[in-house]
């Protein structure tokens, strides 16, 4: 199973990804931001976290402006699985591969703490690994993680059962206390927590693992 992270200026979680996705049993390769093709053997393109372009105008929205995006677009469109987590997740919302956007946390802080939160769907290829109902613990570490969309979009979600992951202790006013949303076919998933974060007892917790294992145990099989 082939994966690649893409690396931004100020990307800084792009080696906790890289180490993440190795310890799961993905070859890894990394991506610089002003290549304008992703490798064709591609399976899983992440998106890191971290403060690309010093998070200028919007948090993700100049790193969605790299060529590297304009690949990433083109390997979503034609069915291939991506994951961004955090700054990664603002730069899939700002490029308009997921639905929403994230806001300045509700308190204009900076918030960073281990989270509490729900698994609301198994049913994708990011978390056949646990069951719904599951509470996982990730860290956080964001300013802008305050996720938001239109009524009509959260009736979407909804209905079509993508809310992936909800806080318990909703802890930036995010709306309905959304965590995370996958795309309409379920191969793209948007997350502020980082699991890349909860995959090694030195973390203080391994609730991350499942989701990297399970990803890339069916894109092996893919
Ligand atoms: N850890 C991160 O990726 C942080 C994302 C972004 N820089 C924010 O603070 O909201």
């Amino acid at each position: 199973m082939k994966a690649a992270v893409i690396v931004f200026p100020g990307s800084n979680c792009d080696r906790d990804m890289a180490v993440a996705l190795k310890a799961a049993g993905a070859d890894v390769e990394m991506v610089w931001h002003k290549d304008a093709d992703l490798p064709d053997h591609l399976d899983l393109v992440t998106v890191p976290g971290g403060f690309s372009f010093g998070d200028y105008l919007r948090c993700g929205a100049i790193a969605a402006q790299s060529p590297i995006c304009k690949a990433l677009a083109r390997h979503v469109n034609r069915g291939g699985y991506a994951l961004g987590v955090c700054n990664g997740f603002q730069v899939l919302t700002e490029t308009g591969l997921l639905p929403g956007a994230l806001m300045r946390n509700a308190g204009l802080k900076f918030v960073c703490k281990s989270s509490a939160l729900n698994v609301v769907t198994s049913s994708s290829p990011f978390t056949e690994g646990y069951n719904a109902g599951d509470i996982v613990n990730f860290p956080i570490a964001h300013h802008d993680g305050n996720y938001t969309a239109d009524p009509q979009t959260l009736q979407v979600l909804n209905g079509e059962d993508r809310i992936a992951f909800t806080y318990r202790d909703n802890p930036n006013g995010s709306l309905a206390d959304i965590a995370g949303v996958l795309s309409e076919n379920r191969r793209v998933l948007g997350m502020m927590p980082h699991p890349e974060r909860a995959v090694d007892d030195g973390h203080g917790g391994t609730d991350g693992q499942a989701l990297f294992r399970g990803l890339i145990g069916q894109l092996a099989n893919v």
